[in-house]
């Protein structure tokens, strides 16, 4: 589940051609958008109509009333999942499941529609709950339609994609509100006739999505008729109570499960106080709409690329930084008071809960065992909606609570305003932390490797091993630069000034590397497949290595190598476009990475070097392009490394390209042992 593989991103788009699955998807992604939707604007309508708590809420100041309204119509949303399981099931027994699916919609829409018109902070209130009561019964109904739509091999691709498109709406839905509330705002400007609410706008918006997605699903043929029935009865209640016995017993999972559900009460805590939040800093709905737009975004591309960007690390390790990260972001989220950093830092909060969750998630999967994988999840799953409901809920009422407070800055006029939302974010703050802590402690796997060492391999790369003694120089580039005509002047030179120098080559270097050099270069071989010729080259690198360049630099003696790893960086990674972060774990492992001192990179223009010399070997074969991307390749490893590297234009004369490289060989040489020469020491 760590990333959608082309294979199964294929699938995915295979299970679409269904036309059936496919109207009952766009009805899905309309109904889904248009419950985000929902959620914004009934957060936001709670937070304009809040006075009318006042009546019962008498002592409570208009800061505590918003808060609580947001936390009464969260709370709505979320408590029929909790409580009123078995009465959704109930209906879902009895109705017939094509009636479920068209009405359920179009009772949505009526739902939705009906708010602005009776405009009453408690008609929102018990609205909340009859939607949510329909979509408790429209959910089961959909799934179980679904095996009548797709063949049974796509069944879980369409799982998928029913999954993703649920929660993906989140993204569009966030900006789409932002876009109504902030084009009535215009309306409104412009023509002060029509000026409707930003908030009833969007609900309008949001009853017609509803209606839409009815009619899209009226229209389909294969509904089986008769009762979804089945699994609708279960209360998450219990599913949690259950799976605790036999997910508790496991530190591990144990673990797993704190930290998921850790990482979604930091983005739920974002969430539920946006609103109020956003109008401590001065922004109104359509900034609200921004904010939790941004909370889905860096969750999308947590959960997307967050595990590629850090390979290098442990996964236990990955969970435990994400979460500690998410923790800590949520400081300066609380404290800083500019709605532009906040929405910025927000999305690195939703970005770190996101790898969190798909790394969590992924250790489940490897970590539980196959008999009670099922049910693990399903624990995960229902343990995460009661958790998020908690969050939902309560942020805004621990909020409401606490209540407005402003700081008199001494000797200035500025105030600095901390309300609620922002000490409410500062305990989770803190909470999270903790948790991440825990977690990173309790998972560890590498105790003892400095985290600071593993996160520079992971983002930079690791620096490589560069021999203590000895000189290792490498010669670089294209085809016809020059390589081998250099390498023996140098060597010849070095010779001379009485270093003992070993001139190899790859591939070629030793016997079996001769071997190798025969399969991968004759033309007899013809067509190899790239990863097969990626490990020739690497079995050639590590036979090398480990016969020929490392003994002679531990005999501090001179090593001169015609090509390098860097060759397989360019000509498999950047010819082959193979993926350069593969090829390069698999060329470092072979070389144990072990690095040149110094890279002599011989930069020609790909024509001109093959100009140079006449018949085509397998790999000079190749197109022109393809030598093009290589010649870059070698440009780039050199601009990113400019003290390991020197690049020499292979136009000059030879005698000048030589006399370069031995102006810079030459401050390398003192680690190199000349003849009649002691050795400094010999544990060196
Ligand atoms: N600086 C140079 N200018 C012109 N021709 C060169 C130069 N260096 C080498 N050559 C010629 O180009 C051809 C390829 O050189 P070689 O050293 O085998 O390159 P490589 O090992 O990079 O493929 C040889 O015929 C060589 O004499
Ligand atoms: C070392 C290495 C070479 N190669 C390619 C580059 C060259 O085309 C070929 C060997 O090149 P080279 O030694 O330059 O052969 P020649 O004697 O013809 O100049 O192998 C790779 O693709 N990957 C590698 O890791």
């Amino acid at each position: 589940m760590t990333e959608i593989s082309a294979a199964s991103t294929h699938s995915l788009t295979a299970v679409l051609k269904y036309r059936d699955f496919r109207n009952l998807w766009i009805g899905l992604g309309l109904s889904s958008l248009g419950d985000w939707i929902g959620l914004l604007a009934l957060t936001a309508l709670a937070n304009q109509q809040s006075g009318e708590l006042a009546a019962v809420l008498g002592g409570a100041d208009e800061y505590a009333l918003a808060n609580f309204a947001i936390a009464g119509v969260l709370l709505m949303r979320v408590l029929p999942a909790l409580v009123m399981g078995p009465i959704a099931g109930w209906f879902a027994d009895r109705l017939d499941r094509r009636t479920v699916l068209i009405w359920g919609d179009y009772v949505r829409a009526a739902l939705f529609l009906s708010i602005p018109l009776v405009g009453s902070l408690w008609w929102v209130f018990v609205a909340t709950v009859l939607i949510e009561m329909v979509s408790l019964v429209w959910g089961p109904a959909k799934d179980a339609t679904v095996p009548n739509l797709v063949p049974r091999a796509r069944l879980e691709a369409a799982n998928q994609i029913s999954l993703a498109t649920t929660y993906g709406s989140a993204l569009p839905a966030a900006l789409l509100f932002t876009a109504l509330t902030l084009s009535s705002q215009f309306y409104d400007y412009a023509f002060g006739w029509l000026a409707p609410d930003p908030v009833d706008f969007a609900l309008l918006f949001n009853a017609v999505s509803f209606f839409v997605s009815g009619i899209v699903i009226a229209r389909l043929r294969d509904i089986p008729r008769g009762p979804a029935g089945g699994e609708t009865g279960e209360s998450p209640l219990k599913v949690v109570v259950d799976g605790w016995k036999y997910v508790g017993g496991t530190p591990l999972v144990r673990g797993l499960v704190v930290g998921i559900i850790g990482a979604f009460a930091a983005g739920g805590v974002v969430i539920a106080l946006a609103r109020t939040f956003v109008a401590d800093l001065g922004g109104g709905d359509p900034a609200y709409g921004v904010l939790f737009a941004a909370v889905f975004l860096g969750l999308g591309l947590g959960m997307w690329r967050g595990t590629r960007l850090l390979q290098g690390l442990s996964r236990r390790r990955l969970f435990g930084v994400a979460l500690t990260t998410a923790g800590l972001l949520l400081f300066p989220l609380a404290a800083l008071q500019s709605l532009e950093v906040v929405t910025a830092v927000t999305v690195l909060v939703g970005f770190a809960a996101g790898v969190a969750w798909i790394t969590g998630n992924t250790m489940l999967g490897l970590e539980v065992p196959d008999e009670i994988r099922g049910r693990t999840f399903a624990f995960v799953g229902s343990m995460i909606r009661l958790a998020l409901s908690v969050v939902l809920a309560m942020a805004p009422l621990v909020a409401g609570l606490i209540g407005a407070h402003s700081i008199q800055l001494p000797n200035t006029d500025r105030v600095l305003v901390y309300n609620g939302a922002a000490w409410t974010l500062l305990i989770a703050a803190v909470l999270m932390t903790v948790v991440g802590v825990i977690s990173y402690r309790q998972m560890d796997d590498r105790s003892g490797v400095p985290l600071r060492t593993d996160l520079r391999r992971a983002f930079g790369g690791s620096p490589g091993l560069f021999s203590a003694t000895g000189v290792f120089l490498a010669l670089e580039g294209g085809e016809g630069g020059g390589k081998s005509t250099q390498a023996e002047w140098l060597c010849r030179w070095l010779e001379e000034e009485g270093y003992a120098v070993v001139l190899t080559r790859q591939p070629g270097g030793t016997e079996v590397g001769r071997r190798l050099r025969e399969i991968v270069l004759s033309l007899e071989t013809g067509d190899l497949s790239d990863r097969t010729e990626t490990l020739l080259y690497a079995a050639d690198k590590a036979e090398h290595v480990d016969t020929v360049i490392a003994p002679a630099l531990a005999r501090s003696e001179v090593v001169i190598t015609d090509r390098y790893v860097d060759s397989t960086l360019a000509y498999q990674g950047a010819g082959r476009a193979l993926p350069q972060a593969e090829i390069e774990k698999v060329a470092r492992w072979a070389t144990r990475d072990l690095r040149p001192h110094l890279t002599i990179v011989l930069d020609v223009d790909p024509a001109e070097g093959m100009s140079r010399f006449e018949g085509r070997d397998r790999i000079e074969s190749e197109s022109l392009e393809f030598h093009e991307r290589v010649r870059q390749a070698f440009l780039h490893m050199a601009a990113a490394k400019p003290e390991h590297y020197v690049v020499i234009d292979a136009r000059r004369p030879v005698e000048e390209v030589s006399e370069e490289i031995r102006r810079r060989v030459e401050p390398l040489l003192l680690q190199a042992t000349r003849s009649g020469q002691v050795e400094a020491s010999d544990d060196a």
